[in-house]
């Protein structure tokens, strides 16, 4: 057994929030106890000793009252308020009201409101009110003095002891709340941090700060001109039909975190991976004059930095990369596990000149070719036919041109 009360008592099995406000019940009333055996400890010394008994009774009473507990969470608050009164007015009709016994019904109310909380708060507005009525009653029908104990003893004791202890229990009550008020104001700002940091992660910024600034707005921009990258492993079905599901997933990883490293290092905007499927775009959301240029660059750069790309089993893997430009519109939908994503026809086409390129190559529009064929140096592919659209002039990209420098991501930004 312990030396120190043990302050959970009684308070277990309620819920935590309820649990702690019944343990800072239990601290006051065993600290409030003292007040009374304290008095009593005056009033055998004093010679007083039926007065003394009565405060040993009440001393008892106080530091027993977590025994109610059991009968509900406000049975001990209220039962304490009642003693707390009635001992209040014995008192005060005992010593007379300059003994400022009076001042405890202010220090119960504000204890009552603290511990019944405040979602029971037509109960502490009662308290409050009787509190008030007893002050007014008690300061019209009382005596200032019984003459019970000397003037200067009635100072040294009652009014000391009770501007002290009631000045001591007010300053606790409203430092505890405050406190506490003030911890969950930082966990709350805590939490904002970190939804901010899940939101950017899964959101470009700028669309990010829209959101947080008017979470209910729909974010739809339509963008005259951008471009989409689309890259994907070849025979990925069939690899992923015959490797261990951790094998696979630390190879995609691997490679995502890749590409994710050089899409940022180019400034442009990863909008997902799907399957073995990685999507850029370029130009949205923040436009860019030289979207197209900043594109085929990073292609280069995937193409290069794949080249010798192997799966867990050691196997080649290669990438087929697609690109096109054109006017896109670029959202984010969902409500729940909402996403940023980019529709339009420049998309599809970007989708299929992917699906229908070559392995290791980047496979680019007629418009893409016409954007960049200055700086970059292309094949003709051919025909091809292409899904909904017939067929279509296709080129792949080779590389930079010798005497075009690439494009500096952090200006370009
Ligand atoms: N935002 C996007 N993200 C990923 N893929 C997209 C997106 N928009 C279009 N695509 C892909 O582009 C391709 C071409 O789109 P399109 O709407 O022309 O095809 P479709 O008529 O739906 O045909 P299918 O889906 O059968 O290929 C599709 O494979 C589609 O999945």
């Amino acid at each position: 057994m312990s030396w120190y009360p043990n302050i959970r008592y009684g308070t277990e099995g309620y819920p935590e929030k309820v649990a702690r406000r019944l343990r800072g019940f239990n601290i006051a009333v065993w600290l409030a106890s003292l007040i009374p055996a304290g008095m009593a400890l005056v009033r055998f010394v004093d010679g007083k000793w039926k007065v003394g008994v009565a405060d040993v009774l009440v001393a008892t009473t106080y530091a027993s009252m977590p025994l109610l507990h059991r009968f509900g969470p406000i049975a001990a608050p209220l039962a304490f308020v009642g003693v707390s009164y009635a001992v209040a007015l014995w008192v005060t009709s005992l010593v007379g009201t300059s003994g400022a016994t009076q001042i405890g019904y202010f220090t119960a109310t504000a204890l009552s409101i603290l511990i019944i909380g405040t979602e029971r708060y037509f109960i502490t507005i009662i308290l409050g009110i009787i509190s008030v009525a007893l002050i007014i009653v008690v300061e019209l029908h009382l005596p200032r003095d019984t003459g019970f104990v000397s003037p200067t003893m009635l100072f040294l004791t009652n009014f000391s002891a009770s501007i002290v202890l009631n000045s001591a229990l007010l300053y606790g009550i409203i430092f505890y709340a405050v406190r506490q008020m003030e911890r969950a104001e930082e966990a709350a700002e805590r939490e904002r941090k970190r939804s901010d940091a899940l939101l950017v992660n899964i959101l470009p910024a700028r669309v990010a700060d829209r959101l947080k600034e008017r979470p209910s707005t729909i974010i739809a921009d339509s963008y005259r001109e951008a471009s989409i990258l689309f890259a994907d492993m070849a025979s990925f079905t069939f690899r992923a039909a015959d490797t261990t599901p951790e094998d696979l997933v630390s190879f995609l990883n691997r490679v995502f975190s890749q590409l994710d490293g050089l899409v940022e290092h180019h400034g442009l905007e990863k909008i997902k991976t799907s399957g073995d499927a990685y999507m850029v775009v370029s130009g949205v959301p923040s436009g860019r004059p030289d979207h197209l240029r900043a594109l085929a660059g990073l292609a280069l750069d995937m193409r290069e930095a794949l080249a010798g790309l192997v799966d867990g089993k050691g196997r080649a893997v290669s990438v087929r990369i697609g690109i096109a430009t054109g006017p896109v519109v670029a959202g984010v939908v969902g409500t729940r596990k909402f996403f940023y994503d980019v529709w339009g026809d420049a998309v599809n086409v970007a989708s299929r000149m992917e699906s229908t390129g070559l392995p290791g190559q980047i496979q680019v529009t007629d418009e893409v070719y016409e954007g960049l064929k200055d700086d970059f140096s292309f094949e003709r592919r051919g025909l091809i036919d292409i899904k909904g659209k017939g067929e279509m002039q296709t080129w792949l990209l080779v590389g930079r041109k010798a005497s075009v420098a690439p494009v500096d991501p952090v200006v370009a930004a």
